[in-house]
């Protein structure tokens, strides 16, 4: 069930993204991918490993001949070429070395007896079966396997794949910029005095680092006064900085001094207003001029919902790639004695119980506060319209990417093929 007047935060998802226009691709060295986004997929060229390679250091042999004294006449190491090897011979080879023609199998070092001599012989005292300790061309990928998709975040793992593919430079989506307004007459930057009814602005670091984090890079940052010229001047300045989102913060409920939500509702187009999500419902999503605009609560811990839910899904998605939405169930440990208007997001640890996983809401919830997403391992979603919940409800469990243990990753969307870089 949803609040029967606004919109869930897919559907103002969705609208925005219809309303935005990704950012071209571009090609980058691979040092510069970490954390990119890939824009096309990327296949095989040849296959791995691409001989069949020693995985010890020992002596390469026949298996046919074993047990069995092996004259020793040549050497075969990493990144070198070695003569064939005749039958009955065998060749010294080091971990990783391409197996010489001639050869099947390497008998470790230590299961081997050299006799001195010229040529030195290598005494195999047991028969050995053939393939020992042999890496097999095309074991973990053959030319044309398709190994990474469009869409994927490129971590560690995936830059050394590349790298492994042989492939420098990659061809990544576009960073989306970010034009950020951060409105409030009571907002002093960090590190200044705010004076007794001043509060120091957490919005502008909070949002440009998460905006980096999820891809995206910040155009500028406006800190603008409650003052409906001051608001107008400050998107039209965010708009010519051509960014591919606009996000603001504060505003956009029903006060006096909420302008960021009268100018957008006056001068621009607006996609929603108000999303069923609490803490958070205080959203709008709007067009201005071209340029698409997020607009949060001012409150941290509100407009964190709003961009967790709407905002990272959509930088993501403009960058080719889809947050993994990973849910599952538990129950609620404690009674929840409130009930719920818009679909409400309880910010919850969770614990084994007696019964199965138990979601533990004893965080500071309030829409306001922050301290409760360093907290949190997952947010328990009760549905709009919920009474009062004794406790053992069972509740769905929303994880969320970068937040809690969940790791900060995404991907190609569902079934994607696309273009071969
Ligand atoms: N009569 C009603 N009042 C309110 C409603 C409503 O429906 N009817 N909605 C409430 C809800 S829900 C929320 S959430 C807030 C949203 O307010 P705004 O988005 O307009 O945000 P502000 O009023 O500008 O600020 C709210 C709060 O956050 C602090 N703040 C603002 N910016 C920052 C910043 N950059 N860093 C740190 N903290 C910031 C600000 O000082 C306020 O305390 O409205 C309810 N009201
Ligand atoms: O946007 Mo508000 O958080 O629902 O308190």
């Amino acid at each position: 069930m949803s609040h029967p007047g606004y919109p869930p935060p897919e559907e103002g998802l969705r609208r925005l993204q219809a309303a935005a226009a990704a950012p071209a691709p571009e090609t980058v060295p691979l040092d510069a991918a970490l954390g990119r986004t890939l824009a096309a997929a990327v296949a095989a060229t040849r296959p791995q490993p691409p001989f069949n390679r020693a995985m010890m250091d020992g002596y390469a042999l026949l298996a046919a001949r074993t047990p069995g004294r092996f004259p020793v006449r040549s050497l075969a190491a990493a990144g070198g070429r070695s003569p064939a090897v005749p039958p009955g011979s065998a060749a010294r080879i080091l971990t990783g070395a391409p197996l010489p023609a001639g050869t099947d199998t390497v008998v470790e070092q230590e299961a081997v007896t050299l006799e001195a001599g010229n040529p030195p012989v290598a005494v195999v005292a047991r028969a050995v079966a053939p393939g020992r300790n042999v890496g097999r061309r095309g074991q973990e990928w053959e030319p044309g396997d398709l190994l990474l998709a469009p869409g994927q975040r490129l971590g560690p793992l995936e830059v050394g794949l590349l790298a492994a593919l042989g492939r420098d430079p990659v061809v990544v989506a576009g960073r989306p910029r970010v034009a950020l307004v951060v409105t409030g007459d009571e907002l002093a930057p960090p590190g200044r005095d705010p004076g007794p009814e001043g509060i120091w602005d957490a919005n502008t670091p909070l949002f440009s680092a998460l905006v980096r984090r999820y891809g995206g890079e910040v155009g500028c940052t406006i800190r603008v006064r409650d003052d409906p010229a001051a608001v107008e001047q400050a998107l039209e300045t965010a708009r010519a900085a051509r960014p591919h989102l606009i996000l603001t913060t504060g505003g956009v409920s029903v006060g006096d001094r909420d302008y960021v939500i009268a100018r957008l509702r006056a001068a621009g187009r607006l996609l929603f207003w108000r999303l069923d999500l609490h803490p958070g419902k205080a959203v709008a999503g709007a067009v201005w001029g071209d340029t698409p605009v997020l607009a949060l609560s001012g409150s941290p811990g509100a407009a964190l919902m709003g961009w967790f839910l709407v905002g990272a899904p959509l930088l993501v998605g403009l960058q080719g790639g889809r947050l993994p939405q990973r849910t599952g169930e538990a129950r609620l440990r404690a009674p929840f004695p409130k009930p719920t208007r818009e679909t409400r997001y309880l910010r919850v640890r969770l614990q084994a119980g007696p019964a199965g996983l138990e979601a533990d809401a004893a965080l500071p919830q309030g829409s306001d506060l922050l301290t409760a997403y360093r907290q949190l391992d997952a947010f328990a979603v009760i549905p709009a319209g919920s009474p009062p919940l004794p406790a053992g409800t069972p509740v769905r469990i929303h994880y969320v990417p970068g937040l809690g243990r969940e790791a900060l990753t995404w991907g190609p969307p569902a079934h994607t093929t696309g273009p071969e870089a």
